[in-house]
């Protein structure tokens, strides 16, 4: 037991600097809302700055282009240089935030991602240049003596290093609670606009809490490097717990922050000696230890799940767009012909360089799905590839060369899926978050135990033909070469109709919103697993063909760090587009282009710093990527020579709905004129006792309803009355009691994607559009919710294409000819109306309407009324919250009024204008009713 308790007290070590890093990734969060991949490696540049002044008394500067050093002295005080190192790191912290962050303040999150890690990158190199790549002793700062403790003799630096955790994340939980900045600081995090308005910069503040932040961790990385040692590649040990700490923390405690890192270090420091006890499993692999950080983060999700909170920005951003445009076989034939014709043409060298390329551009071809069209963050990716290049390795001996690397990417693909599973509960940064975790998981238990056992695969032959990539003397073989191509054309045409196809709009309406993409049918969980496979099994043809082409297989190949170097030159490239990975693959370590500019100019470990900074440009400058830039550039400019574009989207012609439904009934042949629930024995829809509660508040209590097929019924009461709450009830969009039936089929127990399916389509009161794609493609995302099947139909076959239904829904609401813009394009009046067109798509038993008129003059407003009417007369059973009462009284057949949660009134128009219960809802008295409709009017 004393052992346990002195191994628990030695990974306090450890745990303080685990601590240290998570209390510092909360401040740099609670401030500017970036999860700071980069946090190690900037607090460790304070510590080695202190360490090389008490040892030379040289200052080192960071800057490129300044003086790498000053000599301050020949004997530095040990004070002193604590505190240059700390404001070092500090200064670090506030440059990073003016120079990167600021800049980036509009950026998508994923802007954010990538330029942390490039800074990650480029500090690491940073690192090794000004203090070397070695290990360095570092002299005791806290003493070097023992304690007698319990009777048990104790470090007495990890004394000190506890109480110095305690004392930081009270000062700081201090600071935070007590301080003007730091409750601006948190005000902030609830909500900046607010914060502005009370003439608090939330630049200022951000860049405050970056310095601190940075101090932080750098304080802790200093004061336990006498125990941990210091060296650059120590990054690597230290970026996962971190994060680790930053997640359990939910992002906002700093002393949850504090006790998770502790138990880290102790937890890791008992395994360690745990593994060395005769009762230890033997079969369990050695890297045990480093897996924990994600076992623990893993088991934070289960627990915390949905509650990790969201800032609230003052400005939403959106992912770099995506141009949807099919491969046109003339290019791809084109294109493939040059390189097969180049191929012989070039040296050896340039040949390997030619095959790093194809390689790296099947792998960035991986991001360009799962990040690109998904937006699903992973730095897994290269232990995904690793998995197959290891699996090549041991598990296909004898199989001839196709089969041996599908085989190897469908193991890829089952990784993948694991590593995918957290996805279905967070998102953006923290998914980053646990896929780097998990990476460094797969790692430590599979890869590292794999690779052990010998990982040379066996040359690629296919009928006779020899394809080894290289044989005695012969590098970079020609039919190598062309397999690679073969492979790297086969995969860029699967994603191109990936992409053009109804899984592409599906990926992308889950990129847009997940909670609009539920509405119109998607499972949004299956469609993102359904991302991650094919984005590992692409990976994972990559990690096999990486495999073959260095003939042996390597952990540094696939090991987090190679996860990160791929990604940055996926996101230089452009993570949107098949143009992209090419290009990303062009560019990418050991490639073409590396090794034509080595030729030039040795470049060495140059090239991480080039490309660390090309990833925080890109970032700042271009998201889209040089693909996504230059093809911009390229089509304004064929836009300008063809002259004046036609931008500007018409006012939609007053329409007569009743002539639309007409129109759309002499529409193309099979035209789908109205499935509903008119004439089958249940009414359209049948709402039974449903309440809704939000913790401790009842927002809707016992409401009943009934809608039948072609039925317009109203829903109405004043502000905060649970009509919204009704709605989103029947719509399985929060959790209810009380039973909800469509056309007869009880579908309480259905998540949102199955009501759908059921028959159940609901528009929202923010409209929530997927703006990543045309007016066009929101609808027939939503026509065809699709089946396990389109995938496959996608990629070999002609995918079902509902545009029949999505062109009737569209003319029966006026808006045909906006079918070809992008909902930004459009004014809030008909992107209601899309909206309400795309709940139309699939043509529903029920349509149900949230404040489809806010924010619509009243001319617009007794349009949508009127087409919502021939929509209802098309027989689709309409239920209409609407604040404007006099456009309910005479559109709706049935009103039900809602007060307080509770049904007040229920019966045709003329009996609620007449009701007294309805008046004094809305008024506090009961004055007629043709007053109160003016009187309401918003
Ligand atoms: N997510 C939530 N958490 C806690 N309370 C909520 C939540 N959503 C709504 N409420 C509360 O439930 C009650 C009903 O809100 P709801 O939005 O359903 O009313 P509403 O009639 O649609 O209002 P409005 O006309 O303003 O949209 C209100 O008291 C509201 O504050």
């Amino acid at each position: 037991m004393e052992q346990y308790l002195l191994f628990a007290l030695l990974g306090t070590g450890a745990g303080a600097v685990f601590a240290g890093l998570g209390m510092g990734l909360v401040t740099v969060y609670k401030g500017s809302g970036v999860v700071n991949f980069a946090q190690a490696s900037m607090g460790l540049w304070g510590a080695f700055v202190f360490d090389e002044l008490r040892k030379t008394g040289d200052l080192v500067l960071p800057v490129p282009g300044l003086p790498g050093r000053v000599h301050l002295g020949t004997s530095i005080p040990l004070p002193m240089a604590v505190v240059v190192g700390l404001l070092s790191s500090a200064a670090l912290g506030g440059l990073v935030h003016i120079l990167v962050f600021r800049p980036l303040r509009n950026a998508p999150a994923l802007s954010k991602i990538m330029a942390s890690i490039g800074i990650l990158t480029l500090l690491q190199s940073l690192l090794v240049r000004r203090f070397g790549a070695g290990s360095r002793v570092v002299d005791p700062v806290l003493g070097s003596d023992s304690l007698t403790l319990g009777g048990m003799d104790v470090p007495q630096d990890r004394v000190w290093l506890l109480g110095i955790t305690v004392v930081v994340a009270g000062a700081l939980m201090a600071y935070y609670r007590w301080s003007m900045a730091g409750l601006a600081t948190r005000a902030g995090v609830e909500d900046e606009v607010a914060l502005s308005l009370a003439r608090w910069s939330p630049n200022r503040l951000a860049a405050l809490n970056w310095a601190l932040g940075t101090a932080v961790t750098s304080l802790f990385l200093l004061l336990a490097s006498p125990i941990t040692g210091l060296n650059p590649a120590s990054i690597g040990t230290l970026v996962v717990p971190g994060l680790a700490a930053l997640l359990v923390a939910r992002l906002s405690s700093v002393a949850v922050a504090a006790v998770a890192g502790l138990g880290l270090g102790v937890l890791q420091s008992e395994l360690s000696f745990m593994q060395l006890q005769s009762w230890w499993p033997r079969g369990l692999p050695s890297g045990t230890t480093d897996a924990v950080p994600f076992v623990v983060i893993v088991i934070a999700l289960i627990l915390l799940g949905n509650k990790l909170p969201r800032r609230g920005e003052l400005v939403l951003s959106r992912l770099p767009a995506v141009v949807r445009r099919p491969l046109r076989p003339k290019w791809v034939l084109l294109g493939t012909a040059a390189v097969a014709l180049l191929a012989p043409l070039l040296g050896q060298a340039q040949r390997n360089g030619l095959i790093a390329s194809m390689v790296f551009a099947v792998i960035a071809l991986s991001y360009v799905v799962l990040v690109g069209l998904i937006g699903q963050v992973s730095l897994g990716q290269a232990a995904i590839a690793g998995v197959a290049a290891f699996t090549l390795a041991r598990a296909t001996d004898g199989l001839p060369f196709p089969v041996s690397v599908l085989l190897s990417a469908l193991a890829a693909t089952v990784a993948g899926v694991v590593m995918g599973v957290p996805a279905l509960r967070i998102r953006g940064a923290q998914l980053a978050v646990v896929t780097l975790a998990g990476a460094v998981a797969v790692e430590a238990l599979f890869l590292r135990q794999i690779s052990a056992g010998g990982s040379e695969p066996a040359d690629p032959e296919l009928f006779g033909l020899d394809l080894a990539a290289q044989r005695s003397s012969e590098l970079a073989r020609l039919p190598f070469t062309y397999a690679v191509l073969a492979a790297l054309v086969l995969c860029c045409l699967l994603v191109s109709r990936v992409l053009n196809g109804t899984t592409g709009r599906r990926f992308l309406a889950v990129r847009s919103n997940e909670r609009a993409a539920a509405a119109v049918g998607i499972d949004v969980a299956r469609t993102k697993l359904v991302a991650f496979a094919l984005s590992s099994f692409i990976a994972g043809v990559g990690g096999a063909l990486l495999a073959y082409s260095r003939g042996s297989v390597s952990i540094e190949s696939f090991n987090y760090l190679a996860g990160i170097s791929f990604l940055i030159f996926a996101f230089i490239g452009g993570i949107t587009s098949v143009g992209g990975a090419l290009l990303a693959g062009l560019i990418g370590p050991f490639g073409l282009w590396y090794v034509l500019l080595d030729g030039l100019v040795p470049l060495g470990s140059a090239y991480e710093i080039i490309g660390g900074l090309g990833m925080i440009s890109t970032a700042i400058v271009a998201p889209e990527g040089a693909a996504g830039f230059y093809g911009k550039a390229l089509r304004n400019l064929l836009a300008r020579r063809k002259g004046p574009a036609h931008g500007a989207i018409e006012v939609p012609a007053p329409t007569d709905p009743t002539q639309a439904v007409v129109a759309a009934a002499d529409g193309p042949a099979g035209t789908p004129l109205v499935p509903t629930g008119r004439g089958t024995a249940h009414p359209a829809l049948e709402v039974e006792c449903v309440s809704v509660r939000y913790g401790g508040v009842r927002a809707v209590q016992d409401v009943s309803l009934v809608v039948r097929a072609g039925e317009m019924h109203g829903l109405i009461g004043p502000n905060g009355a649970g009509k919204t709450s009704t709605l989103d009830a029947v719509a399985g969009f929060c959790a209810s009691e009380g039973a909800v039936r469509v056309r007869g089929t009880d579908v309480g127990r259905f998540p949102p994607h199955r009501r759908y399916g059921a028959g159940l389509a609901r528009t929202w009161q923010a409209t929530e559009l997927f703006l990543d794609l045309t007016v066009r493609d929101n609808l027939l995302v939503a026509a065809g919710p699709g089946s396990p099947g389109s995938l496959l139909n996608d990629v070999v076959g002609r995918a079902r294409v509902c545009e029949d239904d999505a062109t009737f829904a569209l003319r029966l609401l006026g808006i045909e000819h906006l079918a070809d813009s992008h909902p930004a394009q459009l004014s809030t009046g008909q992107q209601k109306l899309v909206g309400v067109a795309r709940a139309l798509a699939a043509w529903p038993a029920v349509l149900l309407c949230d404040e489809p008129a806010a924010g619509l003059d009243s001319a617009e407003s007794r349009e949508l009324g009127r087409h919502l009417r021939a929509v209802a007369d098309t027989g689709v059973a309409v239920v209409l919250i609407e604040h404007d009462l006099s456009l309910v009284l005479q559109m709706c057949d049935e009103v039900t009024v809602l007060d307080f949660g509770h049904v007040i009134a229920q019966g045709p128009p003329e009996a609620i204008r007449r009701d007294p219960a309805v008046m004094t809802a809305y008024v506090g008295d009961a004055r007629p009713a043709d007053a109160l409709s003016k009187e309401v009017q918003p």
